[in-house]
């Protein structure tokens, strides 16, 4: 057979690369499809039909913007991959780059599949809030059995071309040229029967205990989700596919998308999808001359071996960046090399290719040292020594002698002033903060912090690193706890608030763990170890030796204050390691919290020490105060220009605090609340609670009520400062 006896029916690139919105998803384009399917079989020396992407990719789905207008076309390709599988003549796909969502489906309606051996697929539709909506539920688990169909589905895993072969999902992998490939299996199988390729006519495979499996199966995706729909819907949906016919199958698909399409929930992910690319555009404003650091081809310095310093080298090696790994003597050299080392393996094994592909035995990769001469070569320093400002400036004059002219320098700090860092150095353009989140080689949230004097060209270069190791960097304005732990201040601040006026430890958390977060205050708060609050607080004169004598116990500088943190640490409860805190544990280090009857009688005993009223506090209230007073700094942070959009106040919330996904983030979940219910509750409490300032409205809540509840994409133009580098 020749080749000029095949029709390629489709070479399409769906949205990506930034692909104009017009595109693909739209009417034309399935149109387009469905007249080419069509001409194909209807031409009598047409045998065979190839479907392809353009320039090396297969698909990426449905264009997401799309399901926020009305005119969905959400369930509108299910009778396209119908007709595709019907056809008479075999379809092959030839799958290159990535096959997801509604292009996974496409190639699931072909009865033949040649994937290259870089390609991925997956259906991802859960991620945005949704379920996928043309027949994939329905055909993936007659294809690859219902385990392995239901963790692709309530996952939205992207899996690559050789775990695709292995589930059976597609037919052949190839190193070369995919579409030849395809064409050569389209040759091959002319005249074969195409019955037992048609996944719609397969029954789903059998397991000797589905009942007991997917009741199983069903209680884990509910315990995970924690209020986000879609996973439980994806569940509903593949338990269709084993208990119905396929046609009344997809009719229950059907059915359960647009349940979410609905939800609300799905448009809360899309934001989040579009806000954490949105805050990567900022690197490219016109006009700025940006110096961008090609990673792999530089030697990166990490600072410091304790837990941070782990992390960051391990994310650094996973990244394949050079790096050297610096510590002050022998003994914390070889703890941290030892702790790092390990982090390694089990990253090496969660990863195809393992140990060898990360090469960190290597040591032109990785190496360890006490040596400071090392710093005369280095492009970039991450510094994550202990957070105390006299020993960073110390060493930030150290390195700003040695290090070579060019050389970046980045400190890891939670909280501390990049400007007086800076002021240590002869270099302060150079100087900027990288803000990790512990475990620094699992989260993704880099905050990147600029100073007054930091350049452009470090930003970017900052930037550029968060993406070479794979985090979601935001760059924000200095200020004291930058974004994330500003924000984070009031929410806890109220949380302890509340058990001073009747609440528990327990009560509290469940309230925001019901919401949707993974771990309420207080679990986090004996997580992180209380000490660790303490010590700050006692650095802010606070507390501790340096508090004024006679300072009022609730009262700080005029403001109410909670000592009850303070009391508890001296106490020697610290948390989980401690095996005390706000719960009590196990044993020392334990994880298990359980409510503790001390802490109950404690928490008596101070309100009658300071004559405090006992009152019952509801859900409502627990929620709003610490929510409210959170978001209301949100947008105090975005009046002070110290981030430049909601988006970016989103995507640290999601990425490094555990915010719910589909909840959109704190500022859109402000948005979906609506700014006037906002602003009243806090008006309500805040005059309830006179002395804490972080429950006064802010100005800016203020005249977007005032200007009529501005949607979240004007705000920012309500302000008339904005921060003169972002
Ligand atoms: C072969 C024919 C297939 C035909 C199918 C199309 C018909 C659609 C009909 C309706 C079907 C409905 C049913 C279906 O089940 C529903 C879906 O398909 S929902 C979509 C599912 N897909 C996804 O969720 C993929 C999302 N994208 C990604 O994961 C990543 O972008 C990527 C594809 C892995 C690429 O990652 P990167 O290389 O890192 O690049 P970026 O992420 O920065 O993206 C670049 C650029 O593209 C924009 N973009 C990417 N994917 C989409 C998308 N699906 N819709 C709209 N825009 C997308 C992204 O926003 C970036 O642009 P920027 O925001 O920077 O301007």
């Amino acid at each position: 057979m020749s080749q000029d006896t095949f029709c390629v029916v489709f070479h399409a690139q769906i949205p990506f690369d930034r692909i104009p919105h017009q595109f693909k998803s739209g009417p034309m384009f399935l149109q387009a499809l469905e007249d080419g399917l069509k001409k194909a079989d209807a031409d009598p020396s047409v045998k065979a039909v190839m479907i392809c992407g353009e320039n090396g990719k297969f698909s990426a789905g449905a264009d997401i913007r799309g399901f926020s207008s009305p005119k969905t076309l959400g369930v509108a390709l299910g009778p396209i991959v119908s007709l595709i599988e019907s056809s008479e003549k075999p379809v092959v796909a030839a799958i290159e780059g990535v096959a997801l969502g509604g292009g996974l489906e496409v190639a699931l309606g072909c009865h033949y599949r040649v994937a290259h051996a870089k390609a991925r697929m997956g259906l991802p539709e859960v991620t945005i809030g949704l379920l996928p909506g043309a027949e994939g539920t329905q055909r993936l688990p007659r294809l690859i059995g219902v385990p392995a169909a239901l963790d692709m589905i309530t996952t939205g895993k992207h899996i690559p071309a050789t775990e695709a072969l292995k589930l059976g999902l597609v037919d052949e992998i190839v190193e070369e040229n995919t579409i030849e490939a395809a064409i050569r299996l389209a040759n091959k199988v002319i005249g074969q029967p195409l019955g037992p390729r048609r996944l719609s006519l397969k029954p789903v495979p059998k397991l000797p205990n589905m009942e007991a499996f997917l009741q199983e199966a069903q209680v884990k995706v509910k315990r995970q989700a924690r209020g986000f729909l879609a996973p439980e819907l994806c569940f509903q949906a593949v338990q269709a596919a084993t208990q119905r016919p396929f046609a009344e199958g997809v009719r229950r698909e059907r059915e359960l998308f647009q349940v979410l399409l609905s939800s609300g929930q799905a448009q809360a992910l899309q934001y989040a999808f579009f806000a954490e690319r949105a805050v990567h555009r900022w690197a490219t404003p016109g006009g700025i001359n940006l110096l961008f650091i090609i990673f792999d081809s530089i030697l990166l310095l990490s600072l410091g071996l304790g837990t941070m310093g782990q992390g960051i080298v391990t994310s650094l090696v996973k990244a394949n960046i050079p790096v050297v790994a610096l510590e002050q003597n022998l003994e914390y050299l070889n703890k941290g090399r030892k702790a790092v080392m390990v982090l390694l393996e089990r990253e090496a094994k969660k990863m195809e290719g393992g140990a060898q592909k990360l090469d960190f035995h290597n040591p032109a990769r990785l190496q360890f040292t006490v040596d400071f001469n090392l710093l005369h070569d280095v492009d970039l320093v991450i510094e994550a020594v202990f957070e105390n400002m006299a020993l960073k400036k110390e060493i930030f004059h150290k390195l700003s002698n040695i290090c070579k002219p060019g050389a970046l320098l980045c400190t890891n700090t939670s909280a501390l002033d990049i400007d007086e860092i800076a002021s240590a150095t002869s270099r302060p353009q150079q100087v900027i903060g990288t803000h990790f989140f512990s475990p620094a080689h699992v989260m993704r949230l880099l905050e990147i912090i600029y100073g007054r004097h930091t350049s452009p060209s470090a930003i970017a270069t900052a930037m550029q690193l968060a993406k070479d190791m794979k985090k979601v960097g935001v760059v924000v304005g200095n200020c004291f706890g930058f974004v994330g732990n500003r924000m984070m201040f009031p929410y806890v601040e109220q949380a302890v608030f509340l058990l001073e006026e009747g609440s528990r430890p327990e009560a509290v958390d469940q309230v925001l763990e019901d919401f949707g977060f993974k771990i309420g205050p207080f679990r986090m708060s004996d997580l992180a170890g209380l000490d660790v609050g303490w010590r700050s607080r006692k650095g802010q004169g606070l507390t501790g030796p340096s508090l004024p004598a006679g300072s009022s116990a609730r009262q700080r500088r005029g403001q109410r204050y909670s000592p009850l943190p303070d009391l508890l640490c001296e106490r020697g409860r610290f948390g989980q390691k401690t095996g005390k805190g706000w719960y009590q544990y196990e044993r020392a280090g334990g994880r298990t919290a359980t409510p503790d009857p001390w802490i109950h009688g404690f928490l008596s005993q101070y309100r009658d020490t300071h004559r405090i009223e006992t009152r019952y506090i509801d859900q409502e209230e627990i929620l709003e105060r610490c929510l409210f007073s959170l978001i209301n700094e949100g947008f105090a942070i975005l009046a002070e220009g110290i981030a430049s959009g909601p988006e970016h106040l989103d995507v640290i919330y999601l990425n490094g605090y555990g915010w719910p996904k589909h909840r959109g983030g704190p500022m859109f979940y402000a948005s979906t609340v609506g700014l006037p219910r906002v602003l009243a509750k806090l008006q309500k409490y805040s005059e309830a609670h006179p002395d804490v300032p972080k429950l006064r409205p802010s100005a800016f809540l203020k005249k977007l009520v005032a200007v009529g509840n501005a949607p979240l994409k004007e705000w920012m133009s309500y302000l008339s400062r904005q921060s003169p580098k972002l």
